[in-house]
């Protein structure tokens, strides 16, 4: 039986890992729980899953669920949920965090040579380099959540190293995917993604096709890839999720409906299969699967982050930070969706890139990027 901690449960991976493990019982023991205000949901959780330790990490909602629960314990704020990482004596910490919030937890279940099956995808985003060195000195595995890295992580098992030509990551384009004009777009709009169903913040980057470029610096850091050798191939129908293109001329394509719960049930279960109730491939009902290159000036996010993650040193990070804010504030009607470019690309400019020498040098630079992001758009607001 696998201690699974699963933070960020009351999102949407986390809510599909729950229903996950809900399938092989037998196999995990959850031995906590986490959310940042969400309480109401993350106590229903623990009571329903018997989970008698939880983190919240806003502490006035940890301080409600203290009140409304006596089944367990309740740990608050952004210590409370380091020490829940760090007691829980867990064989697999699941982060479907969102956010740079999510490095911190990160970094101490590897610290504790805890496995860690990673949907957080800005941990590797900001602090790629350190997070993968502290992973291979404790010899703590990073699997990750991400249907396109999960999908190469796949393809790649049983290659022998060095016949790697290229990786390709598809995307879906998004909901805006052939329009030139972007203007006037409303976040109803933004959150309408054609083929998954997943967070706010996420659907947005998808929109934006920022998602892509986080997943080109996830992919870099998680299979030690050249960015050169990392391609992105716009997929609308979402089938194939990723690519490798070996040395012998072949291509391995990983295909499947759009479901996360494969993606989660291949980091959970590792290295055994997980048996999940997802319809099987159809292609002949699919009829056909197209591609095309993404639009990079109409899109301009995608090609910030490749030049962020080229530049690297403190660069990804201050992305990452504006970005964050820029999308926060597009999803409440302070900034249009034309600005959070706009707001990342500032903020590029102001801060450049500086080496990285430790974490801190990171949590530095996220809290300038996020200063400057901040006046910026109050800038194009007033
Ligand atoms: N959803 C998907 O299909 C996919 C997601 N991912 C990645 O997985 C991660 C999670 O995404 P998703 O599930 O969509 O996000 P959601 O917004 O649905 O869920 C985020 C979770 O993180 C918690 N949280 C939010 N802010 C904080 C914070 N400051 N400190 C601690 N916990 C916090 C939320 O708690 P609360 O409910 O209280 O707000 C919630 O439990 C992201 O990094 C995303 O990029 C990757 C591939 C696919
Ligand atoms: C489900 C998943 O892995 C997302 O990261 C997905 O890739 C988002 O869709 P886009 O391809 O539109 O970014
Ligand atoms: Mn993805």
């Amino acid at each position: 039986m696998k201690r699974l901690l699963i933070l960020g449960s009351t999102g949407s991976i986390g809510t599909q890992a729950l229903d996950v493990v809900k399938r092989a019982p037998e196999q995990f023991e959850i031995v906590g729980l986490s959310a940042g205000s969400n309480h109401l949901p993350l106590v229903q959780q623990a009571i329903e899953r018997g989970v008698k330790r939880i983190a919240l990490t806003d502490p006035d909602a940890a301080a409600r669920a203290g009140e409304n629960w006596t089944g367990g314990e309740v740990l608050s704020g952004p210590e409370g949920l380091v020490q829940l990482v760090a007691e829980s004596g867990a064989d697999l910490v699941l982060n479907s965090i969102v956010g740079s919030a999510g490095l911190g937890p990160t970094i101490v279940a590897l610290t504790e040579r805890m496995d860690v099956a990673l949907a957080n995808k800005e941990s590797l985003v900001v602090g790629g380099e350190l997070v993968t060195a502290l992973a291979e000195a404790t010899g703590a595995r990073l699997i990750p959540i991400d249907s396109e890295h999960t999908a190469i992580h796949h393809l790649l098992t049983g290659e022998p190293p060095g016949v790697v030509d290229k990786l390709v990551i598809t995307a879906s384009g998004g909901p805006f995917r052939g329009r030139k004009d972007l203007t006037g777009i409303t976040v109803e709009d933004a959150l309408n993604h054609p083929t998954w169903r997943m967070g706010g913040k996420i659907t947005i980057d998808s929109a934006t096709l920022m998602n892509k470029g986080l997943e080109v610096m996830e992919a870099h850091h998680l299979f030690g890839t050249p960015y050169d050798k990392i391609d992105v191939v716009v997929h609308p129908q979402s089938i194939i999720h990723a690519m490798v293109q070996l040395c012998d001329g072949s291509t391995k394509a990983h295909m499947g409906y759009p479901d996360m719960r494969v993606a989660i049930g291949y980091a959970l279960h590792h290295p055994d299969r997980a048996d999940l109730p997802i319809k099987p491939l159809d292609l002949v009902e699919l009829g056909q699967l197209t591609f095309e290159a993404p639009d990079l000036e109409t899109f301009p996010c995608l090609r910030l982050a490749r030049e962020a993650a080229v530049a690297g040193g403190t660069a990804p990070c201050a992305l990452n930070a504006a970005n964050e804010v820029a999308v926060h504030a597009f999803l409440n009607g302070r900034l249009p969706f034309t600005g959070i470019p706009q707001v990342i690309a500032g903020v590029l400019d102001e801060l450049g890139s500086r080496r990285v020498h430790d974490f801190e040098a990171l949590y530095v630079t996220d809290a300038e990027a996020r200063e400057i992001a901040a006046e910026l758009i109050e800038s194009v607001h007033a």
